[in-house]
């Protein structure tokens, strides 16, 4: 590793805290969650409109513990007891799956902004209720985000924009946590608490291929699953592999396992698009030109670790008559960019630092929706309904069923 990759993850993960603002967001979170440091904590410092005000917990002791290590002002007794200070504008809801739908529901009634966890809810009898609340559709409605972070990242608008939706044949996708990383009592591996990995990590993969394909998956081809059988454990697949049909017969495949190897491994997509005709007036007119592209895009789930989008292009000349190929070869190209300005395009003018990790720029856009400005890249209420879709569909056909809904009644 570099000693410029090791400033930089050392800055994202001790930046300095920038002044705050008059008219800063305030920020509650509900439950001391672990993920709630990178999911919003940190990135918080670095920006000049969010303060974490508050933090509740089942127990208050430990919110006390959580609120003096990250220097949150102030501790309440309970997660409605947040909900019900008018003084606290947006919720962090870091907590487990099954709860994500009665707090999303309950924050959204008392009027807050939600940042939502991945996945945002159980299944999606429980986002058909959640992303329809009539609250959402009102005037000035709350905003309500799925956090799904690393879609807001500079380089997946790069991977994107080297990616034709409509000549991709076959998407392959890949992530992984190290066995070391996730205990076997995390509520990743608790069933009541909806846990599993096509929840956990799956849905990173998942909507990789929504987005790549720029569609919803057709079928569940297959699903297989290395899964608990025992206690809370049960039905809680700790890998799987699961293939999709989307429109035309095209294929996206995943793989992902809480459970992988000693060594981390990055994530990543590979893409494979049909082979085109590309104009080319240099060519004789009996000539013609085509290209097949492929583009894989390493590190996109945690890109401020390490990330790189690779485009090979495979070119041929071939006579029009015979259709016998004259000439071939390959292009191949990389690109890097941690800052819109390294991404360049319609993004170059956007705020960015090669230390903001894909958290950052999420709070960004969030902020930004709640203050009423643009936003470059959202994930609106349908895509998040459509995302626990697909993970249904995987559930149901690796045969561990969907995820239990929750109790709680909404209406
Ligand atoms: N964006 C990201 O990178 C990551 C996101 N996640 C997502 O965030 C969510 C939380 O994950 P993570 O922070 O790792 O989990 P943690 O176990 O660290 O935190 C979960 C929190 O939920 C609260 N809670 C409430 N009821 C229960 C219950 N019955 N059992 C256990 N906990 C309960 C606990 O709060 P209390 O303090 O009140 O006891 C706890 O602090 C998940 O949805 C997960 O998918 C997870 C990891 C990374
Ligand atoms: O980003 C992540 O990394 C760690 C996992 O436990 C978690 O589910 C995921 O969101």
């Amino acid at each position: 590793m570099s000693l410029s990759q090791l400033k930089r993850i050392y800055w994202a993960f001790n930046p300095p805290t920038v002044e705050k603002r008059t008219d800063a967001l305030r920020f509650g979170i509900i439950g001391a969650a672990n993920s709630a440091a990178w999911a919003l904590i940190i990135p918080a410092k670095l920006h000049p409109e969010v303060v974490i005000q508050a933090v509740a917990a089942r127990d208050r002791k430990r919110a006390e513990e959580f609120a003096k290590k990250n220097g949150i002002p102030e501790v309440k007794d309970s997660y409605q007891e947040l909900l019900d200070d008018p003084n606290i504008d947006c919720i962090l809801v870091p907590l487990p799956n099954a709860l994500h739908f009665e707090w999303a529901v309950k924050a959204i009634r008392a009027g807050k902004h939600v940042l939502l966890e991945k996945p945002s809810v159980s299944n999606s009898i429980e986002a058909e209720i959640l992303f329809k609340m009539p609250e959402l559709d009102q005037p000035n409605p709350p905003v309500l985000l799925e956090a799904f972070h690393y879609r807001f990242h500079p380089i997946w608008s790069v991977f994107m924009s080297l990616v034709n939706p409509a000549d991709v044949v076959h998407v392959d996708t890949y992530s992984m946590i190290p066995w070391w990383f996730v205990n076997k009592d995390h509520i990743h591996f608790n069933y009541n608490l909806a846990g599993g990995t096509m929840m956990g990590m799956g849905t990173y993969n998942f909507a990789a291929l929504r987005l790549i394909f720029g569609a919803e998956p057709e079928e569940c081809i297959s699903a297989d699953v290395k899964a608990f059988t025992e206690g809370v454990h049960h039905d809680c697949d700790y890998e799987f592999k699961a293939k999709f049909r989307f429109p035309n017969g095209c294929i996206g495949e995943a793989f992902s396992t809480l459970q992988g190897p000693t060594v981390w491994h990055p994530s990543y997509a590979t893409v494979t698009h049909r082979q085109v005709e590309v104009p080319d007036k240099t060519l004789p007119p009996s000539q013609e030109k085509f290209v097949t592209r492929e583009v894989t895009i390493h590190g996109f789930i945690h890109a401020i670790f390490w990330h790189r989008v690779d485009v090979k292009e495979s070119y041929e000349i071939r006579d029009k008559s015979t259709k016998k190929v004259i000439k071939k070869w390959t292009e191949s190209r990389s690109q890097k960019a941690h800052t819109p300005k390294e991404a360049g395009g319609d993004l170059a003018n956007l705020e960015g630092e090669t230390y903001w990790m894909s958290f950052r720029y999420q709070l960004e856009a969030f902020v930004n929706r709640v203050k009423g400005r643009e936003t470059a890249y959202w994930v609106d209420r349908e895509d998040s309904l459509n995302q626990m879709k697909m993970v249904d569909m995987a559930y149901e056909k690796s045969g561990l069923g969907v995820r239990p809904t929750s109790k709680f009644q909404a209406n």
